[in-house]
């Protein structure tokens, strides 16, 4: 085994070598001095520990001087490689077991070093082809490698294509240009290996969901769209839905949706745009302060609002904040499904695409909290809709355009009473409601057959509250109307903190996996750095030597058949110990196989930790 200095962490590991016949201890009757001698024994806590606690405490064995002990950590810097100075350790005096390789073929297997090697018709079938042996079999022979200590059989490092020629370059310079390359949502997740369990990541579907949202941010504008650069400080504009074909109007207006990223603090936002807006009073826009300061988590927040050219035109630019992927109520509730076959029938689907009474209540509990601060907040929600209703996440819905109208019916709003806007509020939930339990637009247009619907599907407390919000009332409110429903609140309210139970666990997980990057990024920087590559006293010496064979342990085992361990449940327990700086100890092997250190998770912290600084 090539030479290692000693780390400068006051580690506690023990290198056990492999017996020479000059090392082969003398039969245990003669050398085993008798018991009058026994004062003169070596103390077995100076060769494990570097020192003996007991030493001025009645310990009655021999303790050495300080600077002839015999363990790596004490070692001088420039002393001789410790090879030859451990040759001289009698192993059983460290009460730790003698190396002796079983196999002429090397195994890297540390966790089962008694095993016999027994050949699978694989490895033998690697073994014919003498550049897949050495993959796993070991790093016997140096010939095989290059001097940086890679397989490499063209005397280039592995990760530099064949057209940059090694001789050229110390480190493969990547491509300048960086293509984003689709995320494959299962990347590292599928299969999932036996002794992997979930908990280890974030569960698939909320890793998928944030992934796709992240995916939609980063989308590119499509070319050719004509949309203006920049407006008032916005850029990147991405139109949110189909700019062709037919438009609905808001009252008088058309609008538009885009996405655009704001100059100043990069975030993502959504313009609503309204076209051919003159504004004729500034004063319109005395809502939108109120607005902005209303924080609601179900109602989209509202940022600021001005009026803009940049779209040849006048046009009224109310900015909001960007959900991703979201959809309308309506989109998803409310569309006409395509008639599948059932029973050997083209059908319209009918009561198999109902909403559950379950999201239908989770539904109205929120939209009626969302309600009820706008109206506390004086103010009228005004576009309680199914369009305007966006579902953010599952089951989450937030009302998307506050504000806007407020500025559009500025002028005729003067002369309106808010209490008669907020009546309306809830004439419009209450039909909003009567659409989502029918699965239909307008479903109140039907109205004897809209409440057999909900009589049919849903329980009478939705009826109630169905009923309530529609019925003309003056006296209507939507504190009464939550008075109503008091349980279902409660019922909310408990879904809402399993929710957030669910999620801190999915972050705890993530939490474990940011420490394992750490970790796993110093290892990264450490072994095998290709400037260091032609000096074996980088990564054959002191800590980076021992870092290398930890490396090993963690990942590069293998089985008794010389089949890689691929065992995830090994790896993150190693990295665990490492990170909490374990007592325990492993046994470390040199690639040769002649060998051994049995160092602490301790040691190794402390090795990674001088070696990356
Ligand atoms: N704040 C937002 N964050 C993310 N997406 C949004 C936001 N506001 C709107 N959208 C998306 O923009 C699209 C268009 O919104 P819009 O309000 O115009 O809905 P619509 O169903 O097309 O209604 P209308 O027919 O009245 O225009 C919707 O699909 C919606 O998902």
């Amino acid at each position: 085994m090539a030479l290692f200095l000693r780390p400068s962490s006051t580690s506690s590991a023990v290198k056990i070598v492999s017996p020479s016949k000059s090392d082969d201890p003398k039969p245990l009757s003669k050398q085993s001095p008798s018991k009058k001698d026994q004062p003169q024994r070596q103390c077995r806590n100076i060769l494990i520990y570097g020192s003996c606690k007991f030493q001025d405490k009645g310990c009655i064995y021999y303790h050495p001087p300080v600077r002839s002990i015999l363990s790596y950590h004490q070692v001088p810097p420039q002393s001789p490689p410790i090879t030859e100075a451990m040759s001289s350790l009698p192993a059983q005096s460290v009460n730790a077991p003698v190396f002796v390789p079983k196999s002429s073929t090397p195994i890297l297997s540390a966790a089962t070093p008694s095993v016999q090697p027994v050949e699978s018709p694989v490895a033998a079938s690697n073994r014919t082809s003498p550049s897949r042996s050495n993959v796993y079999t070991g790093w016997t022979n140096p010939a095989e490698y290059d001097e940086d200590g890679y397989d490499d059989p063209h005397g280039q490092h592995p990760f530099i294509p064949p057209e940059y020629p090694s001789s050229n370059m110390d480190y493969f310079q990547p491509p300048s240009a960086f293509i984003r390359q689709p995320t494959n949502y299962h990347l590292y997740s599928n299969p999932i290996p036996e002794a992997f369990t979930y908990n280890h990541f974030i569960s698939d579907t909320i890793r998928e969901e944030l992934q796709k949202r992240s995916e939609t941010i980063h989308t590119a504008p499509a070319p050719g769209l004509g949309l203006p650069d920049e407006v008032q400080g916005y850029h990147t504009l991405v139109p949110l839905e189909a700019i062709a074909g037919d438009r609905r109007k808001l009252g008088n207006w058309y609008s538009s949706v885009y996405r655009a990223v704001n100059s100043s603090d990069g975030i993502t936002y959504t313009l609503r745009r309204v076209e051919g807006y003159r504004l004729m009073n500034p004063a319109a826009f005395g809502p939108v302060e109120a607005w902005a300061r209303l924080k609601h988590p179900n109602i989209v927040q509202v940022r600021e609002a001005f009026t803009s050219q940049a779209f040849n035109d006048n046009s009224l630019v109310v900015v909001y904040d960007y959900h991703p992927n979201a959809e309308t109520l309506s989109n998803l509730h409310l569309k006409s499904r395509p008639p599948t076959f059932q029973n050997g029938r083209l059908q319209q689907s009918k009561d198999s695409s109902l909403l559950s009474e379950h999201t239908l209540w989770s539904y109205i509990v929120q939209l009626a909290s969302a309600i009820q601060t706008v109206h506390d907040a004086g103010l009228a929600v005004r576009v309680v809709d199914p369009t305007k209703i966006l579902v953010t996440s599952k089951n989450r819905v937030r009302i998307s355009s506050c504000c806007l109208v407020d500025i559009l019916t500025y002028e005729s709003r003067q002369s309106q009473d808010i209490n008669i806007l907020q009546q309306e509020d809830l004439a419009f939930f209450g039909k909003l409601i009567f659409e989502l339990c029918c699965g239909q637009v307008n479903a109140m247009a039907n109205l004897s057959k809209a409440l057999q619907t909900i009589d049919k599907n849903y329980s009478p407390d939705v009826k109630n509250v169905v009923m309530y919000l529609v019925k003309p009332s003056p006296h209507k409110s939507i504190r009464q109307l939550l008075d109503m429903m008091g349980s279902r609140v409660l019922l909310e309210m408990r879904e809402t903190q399993n929710a957030v139970d669910r999620l801190e666990a999915e972050l705890m997980s993530e939490l474990e996996n940011g420490r394992f990057v750490r970790l796993l990024t110093k290892m990264g920087f450490i072994n095998e750095r290709p400037e260091f590559g032609k000096s074996h006293r980088w990564s054959d010496t002191g800590d980076r030597y021992i870092i290398k064979l930890f490396r090993d342990y963690v990942f590069h085992q293998v089985d008794e058949n010389l089949d890689p361990v691929v065992n995830l449940t090994h790896v993150v327990t190693c990295l665990n110990k490492l990170d909490a700086g374990s007592d325990e100890r492993m046994m470390l092997m040199a690639r040769d196989e002649q060998s051994c250190l049995v160092v602490s998770y301790k040691d190794v912290k402390a090795c990674i930790e001088n070696a990356y600084r």
